[in-house]
């Protein structure tokens, strides 16, 4: 079986540290080898920028933004995406280039043509399998996240950046309905995990 690459998505507060164990959990049961790593970070090089871009305290404008997620991202297909695949092994990254759409062109507006430039030059064409995309209204990340004290850099940011954010992400999963499963992410917990095993499990053809 070929490799494949797999990324979960969505806004803060949808679920994604939440659903990752239900994903481990389903490689485990069909025995299938996998590598979970995550953006920003996955190397030396993405964890530093990670810090960089999640401090509160750092003040880099959109373009300055993109061009650190994209360095890590080159960094991150380089050294662990692109041979773990040639290994055989499959590859789930917490986020990758959907949440570059959708947050700096989203929700900061840089234009989405600017960021797909970046996305050719440093993917070459290599794209997701599958893109989990966790979906649920503001209201509800919010609740969810109300209880958050030390928010980082993004999790700042106010209604207007998010509802733009999950726009970018929903028109996206629109545009290309074979690459995206949308997660109804506000059910409650084992709902949404059927959604992903049933999603999961029609990528590799096997059963939920
Ligand atoms: N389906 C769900 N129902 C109720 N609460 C949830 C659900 N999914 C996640 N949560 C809670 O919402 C909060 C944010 O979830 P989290 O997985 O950290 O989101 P993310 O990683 O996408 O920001 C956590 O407190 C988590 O326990
Ligand atoms: C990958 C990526 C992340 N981000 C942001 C979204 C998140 O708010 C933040 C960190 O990601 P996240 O994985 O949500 O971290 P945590 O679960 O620890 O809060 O980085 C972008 O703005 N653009 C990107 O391309």
């Amino acid at each position: 079986m070929k490799a494949k690459f797999i990324t979960l998505d969505g806004i803060d507060g949808a679920g994604k540290s939440t659903n990752l164990d239900t994903i481990r959990t389903w490689f485990e049961k069909h025995q299938l080898p996998v590598l979970f790593t995550r953006e920003p970070g996955g190397t030396a090089i993405g964890e530093a920028l990670r810090e960089l871009l999640l401090n509160p305290a750092t003040r880099a404008n959109a373009r300055t933004e993109t061009l650190m997620i994209f360095a890590a991202r080159q960094q991150h297909l380089d050294e662990v995406i692109k041979p773990a695949l040639a290994q055989g092994m499959h590859v789930v990254s917490d986020r990758f280039t959907d949440a570059t759409f959708a947050y700096q062109g989203g929700g900061r507006g840089l234009p989405l043509p600017d960021i797909a430039i970046l996305e050719n030059w440093v993917q070459q064409g290599l794209q997701p399998d599958l893109t989990l995309l966790l979906d649920v209204p503001l209201a509800v990340a919010q609740q969810r996240l109300s209880h958050n004290t030390s928010p980082d850099r993004f999790e700042q940011l106010d209604t207007n950046f998010f509802e733009h954010t999950r726009q970018v992400y929903l028109d996206r999963a629109a545009a290309a309905p074979q690459r995206y499963a949308i997660i109804n992410s506000s059910l409650q917990l084992d709902a949404v995990a059927a959604q992903i095993n049933q999603s999961l499990a029609q990528q590799f053809g096997l059963n939920p």
